[in-house]
Order: structure tokens, then C-alpha cells, then sequence
């Protein structure tokens, strides 16, 4: 999974040969990767406000922060790969060969060596989810389900691995009002979740960064999760007038005692990557300079396993538990429904868009 040297130049080369334009947005995640993976971290003075080109390239590669130069080149290789595939005519995949990308706007799919990853790929907004993103990771994860990989892994590309549920989303309110919005919105939620509860193989979390929100509720349907020590874990909800989603509300006291829990889910206390591993939320933490080739190797090997041996495994872990998820599920979109129309959410929302609060 590392991208060598090799790999970087011939990616750069690919760049050239691409018939169709990718867009601006591409565009400048193609050139802050190269300039992370080339020159590191961006110490150039911000262009002024009026030199909008040049202003933009520097927002994006700044957006990288202290990303590992071995990971911004390995990003920058598989956009390019994606690039490749949805670009380019089907046919310059070579048959016989395991890796595919696809075309989704947010996110960057690869599968290869029997594990398919979905990259979160909105780093300028620190991976926040949109409402694209939520239903191209359901879409993402349907195909998982069914193509030939033996894991999947969910991780992101940039300095966050998720700043969780992207704020501007209250703000596109339909003609049914605020009420609808946040309707439409529980739905949503509740099929999001529910992709991850019945998600039959092992699916592994790979933390390269901060984690936020729903992004770390989460987690406790994941198989195994593996964090980089930059990595933490904050789940703000009462700071943001909200309530605890993605099953939080039932995994968290069962994994790290419902004390614990409510440090996190109420008083919104954030935890370093040591703290949610011995909290056991995280199953191991590695030194971010490692933490890419270590986490890789291991899930190289994972995926040589039998895999239908794993998925039966899986199922026999967490079977039982399915009925109740579903059922938290449920309860918990219903509670933010109505915590979504509350003064307290509202406010919580336009003061973080009104840059007068940030986590
Ligand atoms: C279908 C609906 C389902 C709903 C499910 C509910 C889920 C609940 C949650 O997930 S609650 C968590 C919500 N998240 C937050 O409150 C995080 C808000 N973000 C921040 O506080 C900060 O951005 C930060 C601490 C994550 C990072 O701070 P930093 O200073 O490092 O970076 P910036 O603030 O400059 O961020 C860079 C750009 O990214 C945009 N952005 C970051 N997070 C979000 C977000 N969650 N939503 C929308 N936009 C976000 C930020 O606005 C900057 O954009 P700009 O460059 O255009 O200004």
C-alpha cells in the first residue's frame, strides 16, 4: 500500500497523459499533495485576499497542516489512480487485476490486496461530512459488502481524519421549513447508521488524525480501530445543544463504563489516542511517523485470512447485538430530531458559522 518514489513519478507523469480536465478542486488537492509530499508542510506567507488563484493554493496545501510526507505522496498516488480510472475509458483497466477506484466526489475508494479503502476526501473542511458524503459512504459500503475484498477500512486523507458532521448542513433549509430539515435529516441518520450495524465484514477504522463528532460515535461499530498518536476523540454534543448518535449512546457505556461515557457523550471531554485506547474505544495507537507502514502491513496481512472464516467470526461477534443497534439507532435519531430545531443547537450552529466559536 506505501507509494515509493517510483510510484509518485510515475503517478506526476499520469497527471499529464489525463484527457479530461478534473476540475479546480482536484486540481489544488493534486498540487498540496505534491507540495506536502515534495516540500512538507506549507511555511509560505499567505497571498493576499485579492490574489484569489494563488490565495487558493496556499488555503489548500496549508489545509494539509504536519501530514506526513509518506502519506501526502501515498494520497497523491491514489487520487491520481482514481483520477485514472473514472477520467480515462474503462478499458485502460487491465483485466486480471484487483484494484478499482471510482468516481465519488467526496470520498476516494481503492480496493487492493483483498482490502477495499474508503478515504474521506474533503480535507480543506477537515473531512466534515456533507450530505454527498453520507450517501456516497452508504454507497461505498454497499459495494464493499458484495466486491471481493476480505476488509474494509474507513480512514482520511489530510491532517484530520474527520471534523464530523459538516455544520453547513442546517443551513440549506427546504420550502417545508426548518422542521423538515431536520426530518429529512433523522432519516438520513438512521440509514447511515444502520449501513454500518449490518456491514458484514471486518471493517477497520484507521485514525491517522482528530477525530470529531459523529466520526468518533461511530467507532464503537467498527471491528478493530487504529490511531496515530496525533488522533483524538471529542464528542462535543452539549456544547453543540445536541445528543449522542451512531449507537454511542448504548456502545460507549458498554465499552468504557457509562462514567466514562458520559465525560465524553455529556461533559463532552476530548481524549487523547492513549486515553481512548485504554478506555478500550481504540484498539492499539502507533507513532504517527509509523503509523501509515505499520497499520498497512498488519492489514495487508489481515486480509490474507480466509475470508469467509472472518466474516462467520464477525457475524457470531456481533449478531446478537444487531436487533438492539437498530433499536438505539432509531431512539437516538429521534432525540436529535428534536435537538436539531432546540434554540441551543441553533445558536451552538450560526455562532461556529459566524467564526465566533470553534471546538
Ligand atoms: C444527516 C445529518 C446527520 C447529523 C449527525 C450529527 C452529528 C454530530 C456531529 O458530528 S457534532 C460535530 C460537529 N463538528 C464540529 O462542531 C466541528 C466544527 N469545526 C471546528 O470546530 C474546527 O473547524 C476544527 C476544530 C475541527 C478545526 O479547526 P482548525 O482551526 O484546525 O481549522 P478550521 O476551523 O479553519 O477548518 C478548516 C475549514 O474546514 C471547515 N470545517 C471544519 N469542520 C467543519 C464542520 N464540522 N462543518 C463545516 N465546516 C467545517 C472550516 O469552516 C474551515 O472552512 P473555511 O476554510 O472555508 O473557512
Amino acid at each position: 500500500m506505501r507509494a515509493s518514489q517510483k510510484d509518485f513519478e510515475n503517478a506526476m507523469n499520469q497527471v499529464k497523459l489525463l484527457k479530461k480536465d478534473p476540475g479546480n478542486e482536484v486540481k489544488l488537492k493534486l498540487y498540496s499533495l505534491y507540495k506536502q509530499a515534495t516540500e512538507g508542510p506549507c511555511n509560505m506567507p499567505k497571498p493576499g485576499v485579492f490574489d484569489l488563484i494563488n490565495k487558493a493554493k496556499w488555503d489548500a496545501w496549508n489545509a494539509l497542516g504536519s501530514l506526513p510526507k509518506e502519506t501526502a505522496r501515498q494520497n497523491y498516488v491514489d487520487l491520481v489512480s482514481s483520477l485514472s480510472s473514472s477520467l480515462e475509458s474503462s478499458s485502460q483497466v487491465e483485466p486480471g487485476t484487483d484494484r478499482k477506484s471510482t468516481g465519488y466526489e467526496t470520498l476516494m475508494v481503492t480496493s487492493e490486496d483483498g482490502i477495499t479503502k474508503i478515504m474521506l476526501n474533503r480535507p480543506t473542511k477537515k473531512n466534515a461530512l456533507n450530505v454527498e458524503m453520507y450517501h456516497e459512504i452508504m454507497h461505498a459500503l454497499k459495494a464493499a459488502s458484495k466486491d471481493d475484498s476480505a476488509i474494509t477500512v474507513l480512514t482520511g486523507n489530510g491532517d484530520y481524519y474527520s471534523s464530523g458532521n459538516d455544520l453547513t448542513n442546517f443551513t440549506d433549509i427546504p420550502p417545508g421549513g426548518v422542521e423538515e430539515k431536520a426530518k429529512n435529516g433523522a432519516i438520513l441518520l438512521r440509514e447511515f447508521v444502520g449501513c454500518f450495524i449490518d456491514f458484514p465484514k471486518p471493517l477497520i477504522a484507521v485514525v491517522n488524525g482528530p477525530a470529531v463528532g459523529i466520526s468518533v460515535t461511530l467507532l464503537g461499530l467498527f471491528d478493530a480501530v487504529y490511531a496515530s498518536d496525533r488522533a483524538t476523540f471529542h464528542t462535543p454534543f452539549s456544547h453543540l445543544g445536541q445528543s449522542p448518535e451512531g449507537c454511542s449512546s448504548y456502545t460507549f457505556p458498554k465499552i468504557m463504563s457509562p462514567a466514562k461515557a458520559t465525560e465524553m457523550l455529556v461533559f463532552g471531554k476530548k481524549l487523547t489516542a492513549g486515553e481512548a485506547c485504554a478506555q478500550g474505544l481504540v484498539t492499539e495507537v502507533f507513532p504517527d511517523s509509523t503509523f501509515q507502514k505499520e497499520v498497512w502491513t498488519r492489514l495487508k496481512a489481515f486480509a490474507k485470512l480466509p475470508p469467509n472464516a472472518m466474516r462467520i467470526s464477525k457475524e457470531i461477534i456481533r449478531n446478537r447485538e444487531k436487533e438492539k443497534l437498530h433499536a438505539v439507532n432509531a431512539e437516538e435519531c429521534s432525540v436529535l430530531q428534536g435537538r436539531w430545531l432546540s434554540d441551543e443547537c441553533m445558536n451552538a450552529v450560526v455562532n461556529f458559522l459566524s467564526r465566533k466559536s470553534k471546538l
